[in-house]
């Protein structure tokens, strides 16, 4: 097949070496650091991260969740309308941009000296940032500018805002190639010995020059040289001391470094040298820490501003917020943008949890440990609450025998809440209601399955939080994604909302480019989704099988144009994506794609009825106004993408998620993304300050180089989608010829199929899964892959608890366990002979240039 490529199947974590991609940057910690269970030795480390027990020797990230900043309806944002219809494709507006680039300049400079004083102030454990590197200016070029025009373009890109220069142009080669993944060794800039802020801080160490050739070398010859740093609005601190165990240092053959011990500047040095604990460190688990501080920096900001208030006042809005970019927003228009026409921020009502799950915890260790603490109230609720996890990380003495003990109490909860000796829980546990009482309850049923159902094949990927395995039910032989949580880990890391939030998504979702969601349903100690199983993987590892990494504008528009459905249909749900890549749209096997991965998204408060517009002939449907007036003030998202008004920290809309579709189309389309630079500094402020420029490619459209500026509009009351949010991108020139209604018609450019030379999980699924982790690379160290296959095992072997006995005051009372009434028998079937390790994808012969929107008719 000449055209096919393989590829590896998105491996099991322990193949992370492998790929690099960027992380959300609500993802609080590298994977690798958050793994949970540290294995006696480091090589086991990036395949043996343990979602569940073993708590003592986890290494667990500092709390922290969405506390999502709902500004007031009432206060709705103005926005400008405007028609695209009949517009010159190639006449973007950008007339705002340069007083906007101005003003920006002025407050990045300004935050730059800010963040300089913070640092001459703090201790000498706390790492500085890149703010010291000046913001590189906006280009002095037109809006397009044409860049010389290469076979290679992702050879031939120069980062926006970057002089073409040699060294620049080498940086670019670097910065083009959008590798990513959650293990690969990307050093953040101030752990790069070529970042100027590490070597003002090595002055005197022989780390040579920023610009010089060697380190340059370095950067090449090492994955890590994807550069990433601190956001100039956000103070890097450091590792927080949760971040880090003394086995993790040990592993590193390092015992000077403790727990507590905060990575230094001082200490971090090149990971090409390796000589510090740290890089070492980073180096072995190819660590990706770049977004780390952001997110704890955000998380915890987040968390004091609104953490302990219902309501906030605008004056606790100015005082309270710990982000650089709003305390110091003294120009007239970004003070007007911050506090008006917003003034008033209301907590989310789920935020209930995030309170509820810092109070919980310690009270209900308190009381098991015979009560000490006389002031705790006592908590009720059922061992459920507490899963055996916790209770190990907490170091409760009676936590050897809850493993044994879970199943009475689970058995004793099941038959009678009644029998309950302690006396303290009185009441009936209520069952929880939540997704019942929505519209689409009858779309499900009691749950008919449990983790026993089904067999474990291998595991697809691990996500921030979740495991993801492919298995089968064993009495269908029908192939599922197995998405799997540890409630313990949920607990600490508070993100109950967030996985409330996924599954209520899931659930509500019925469209045929958003991942089905089969059963979900809850054990004592895990939370278990049961999707659709895309066996095409991550659309992302579709574009690397390209030679150039992208795909030609007809392709391009066929997956921008369900994407763009994908994301209409959650607007008009009241959902805000925010985290559209490349990474989050999977593959079904048709070719079709899928949205996955919803931890990230938010539902609008006081979600309103789309509105139909215009005349009987040209009607549209307004799905703007379905979230219109609400505003969110998560930093969330992917560096790469996240759109401006983010990084401002003033609030964000569904807007977003058109700014990310510009990215992607430009992605898909290029091979890398538009504004990223050497460090996250430098992406941000390109995504502030510059315009899109494209490569000179004359094989894309003016209509589409128009469409994506059009979407990349820093003004997000100027973005297209501000007006009637996906109708306006769907008359847009560029999609013209797509025929929405029948889009899963169409002939996808790609075609998934497995291939035969991947791993024979038949057998290893046989023998046990331990031969799965051998082959996959996963737990080399002794005893890891035991660990692995033990907590797996538990993970398969526990009994639902059924939404009855799980109280309401269960941190999880509102996680229902629920199947979908009627399946449809699309799943794929599990065959012997089918391998699982590999897939290729072949592109369509159906469609061809000529064609590519030619519909077939089912039969
Ligand atoms: N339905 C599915 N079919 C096939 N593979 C899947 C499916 N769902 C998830 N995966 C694989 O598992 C990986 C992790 O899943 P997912 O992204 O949902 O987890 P997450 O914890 O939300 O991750 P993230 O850190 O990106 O938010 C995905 O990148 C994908 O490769």
């Amino acid at each position: 097949m000449e055209n096919q490529q393989v590829i590896s199947q998105p491996p099991s974590f322990g193949d992370n070496n492998q790929r690099s991609r960027s992380v959300s940057l609500s993802k609080l910690l590298p994977r690798s650091l958050r793994k949970a269970s540290v294995t006696p030795t480091n090589e086991s480390s990036a395949g043996s991260t343990s979602l569940g027990d073993n708590g003592k020797s986890k290494v667990r990230p500092k709390d922290i969740d969405k506390t999502e900043e709902i500004l007031s309806p009432s206060n709705a944002h103005c926005h400008v309308l405007e028609d695209v219809e009949g517009q010159t494709p190639a006449s973007p507006d950008f007339s705002d941009n340069v007083e906007q680039q101005q003003q920006e300049q002025q407050i990045t400079s300004r935050f730059s000296l800010k963040i300089k004083n913070l640092f001459k102030s703090s201790s000498s454990k706390v790492l500085d940032t890149t703010v010291s590197e000046p913001l590189p200016s906006p280009p002095a070029t037109p809006d397009e500018i044409e860049l010389p025009q290469t076979p290679n373009l992702a050879h031939t890109h120069l980062p926006v805002g970057v002089e073409p220069t040699k060294s620049s142009g080498e940086s670019g080669n670097n910065s083009a190639r959008r590798i990513r993944s959650p293990s690969t060794p990307i050093m953040p800039s101030h752990m790069s010995a070529s970042h100027p802020v590490v070597m003002q801080a090595l002055s005197g160490s022989a780390q040579g020059s920023p610009t010089t050739s060697t380190a340059r070398a370095d950067r090449r010859s090492n994955r890590s040289d994807t550069v990433r740093g601190s956001n100039p609005y956000f103070v890097y601190q450091g590792l927080p001391p949760h971040a880090l165990s003394s086995q993790d240092f040990d592993n590193s053959n390092n015992s000077s470094m403790r727990p507590g011990d905060y990575p230094s500047l001082s200490s971090a040095t090149t990971p090409t040298t390796g000589s510090s604990p740290l890089s070492t460190y980073i180096q072995k688990d190819h660590r990706n820490l770049s977004n780390l501080s952001l997110n704890d920096i955000n998380e915890n900001e987040e968390v004091q501003s609104f953490g302990n208030s219902n309501i906030t006042s605008p004056e606790r809005k100015q005082t309270s917020s710990t982000n650089p970019f709003r305390e110091s927003s003294t120009s007239p228009r970004m003070r007007a943008a911050t506090l008006s026409p917003f003034p008033v921020i209301v907590v989310e009502p789920e935020s209930r949890h995030d309170e509820e799950l810092i109070a919980l915890p310690p009270p209900a260790i308190a009381e098991e440990s015979g009560g000490k603490n006389s002031n705790v109230k006592p908590v009720l609720r059922r061992v459920a609450s507490e899963p055996n996890a916790l209770k190990n990380a907490t170091g409760n003495s009676n936590s050897s025998s809850s493993v044994s003990n879970k199943h009475e109490s689970h058995n004793a909860c099941t038959t009678s809440q009644g029998d309950d000796t302690s006396g303290a829980i009185s009441k009936e546990p209520r069952r929880s209601r939540r997704l019942r009482n929505k519209s689409f309850s009858n779309k499900f049923q009691e749950v008919v399955v449990g983790p026993q159902s089904f067999e474990k094949i291998k595991m697809l990927g691990q996500g921030d939080v979740g495991k993801v395995y492919l298995v089968k039910e064993k009495k269908t032989n029908r192939l599922y994604a197995l998405k799997i949580f540890s409630k313990a880990e949920m607990i600490k890391r508070k993100k109950i909302k967030r996985i409330l939030a996924e599954q209520e998504i899931l659930a509500t979702s019925n469209h045929p480019f958003i991942v089905t969601l089969y059963h979900s349903f809850q054990s004592e100690d895990y939370l278990y989704l049961c999707m659709e199983y895309c066996m095409g993987g991550e659309f992302f590892r579709a574009l690397q099988t390209r030679k150039t990494k992208c795909i030609d504008e007809d392709d391009a528009r066929f997956y921008a144009s369900e994407v763009t459905a994908a994301l209409e249909y959650l607007h008009l749900m009241g959902f805000i994506y925010r985290d559209l890549k490349p990474e989050n749209i999977l593959l079904h096997q048709s070719g079709h794609i899928m949205l996955s991965d919803f931890d990230l998204s938010v539902q609008a408060k006081d979600t309103k009825n789309p509105v139909v517009k215009g005349s009987a002939l040209s009607s549209l449907l307004d799905t703007k106004i379905c979230s219109d007036g609400f505003r969110t003030n998560s930093f969330v998202g992917t560096e790469e993408y996240i759109a401006p008004e983010v990084i401002r920290g003033n609030g964000h809309t569904a807007a977003v998620d058109w700014w990310t579709l510009g990215i992607l189309i430009y992605e898909m389309l290029f091979g890398f993304t538009p504004f990223k630079g050497d460090n996250t500094n430098q992406t941000f402020s390109n995504i502030l300050k510059n315009d899109v420029i494209f490569p000179n490619n004359n094989e894309i459209s003016r209509t589409c180089k128009d469409l994506i500026k059009r979407l990349l509009t820093k003004n997000e009351t100027k973005r297209l989608g501000s007006k009637l949010g996906a109708s306006d991108i769907k008359r847009h020139p560029f999609f013209k010829k797509v025929q929405w209604s029948l889009l899963r018609n169409q002939e996808p450019p790609l075609i998934p199929v497995l291939t035969e030379d991947g791993y024979d999980f038949t057998k290893l699924s046989n023998n046990t899964n331990k031969g799965v982790e051998k082959s996959k690379g996963i737990g080399k160290g002794k005893g890891s892959g035991d660990l692995t296959t033990e907590q797996e095992r538990i993970m398969f072997e526990e009994k639902v608890e059924p939404d009855d006995i799980v109280s309401d005051d269960d941190p999880f009372h509102d996680f229902n366990s629920m199947s979908l009434m009627q399946q449809d028998n699309n799943s794929l079937i599990y065959g012997d002979n089918n391998s699982y390790g590999k897939i290729s994808y072949t592109p369509n012969h159906n469609r061809s240039r000529s064609n590519s929107h030619r519909f077939f008719k089912r039969t």
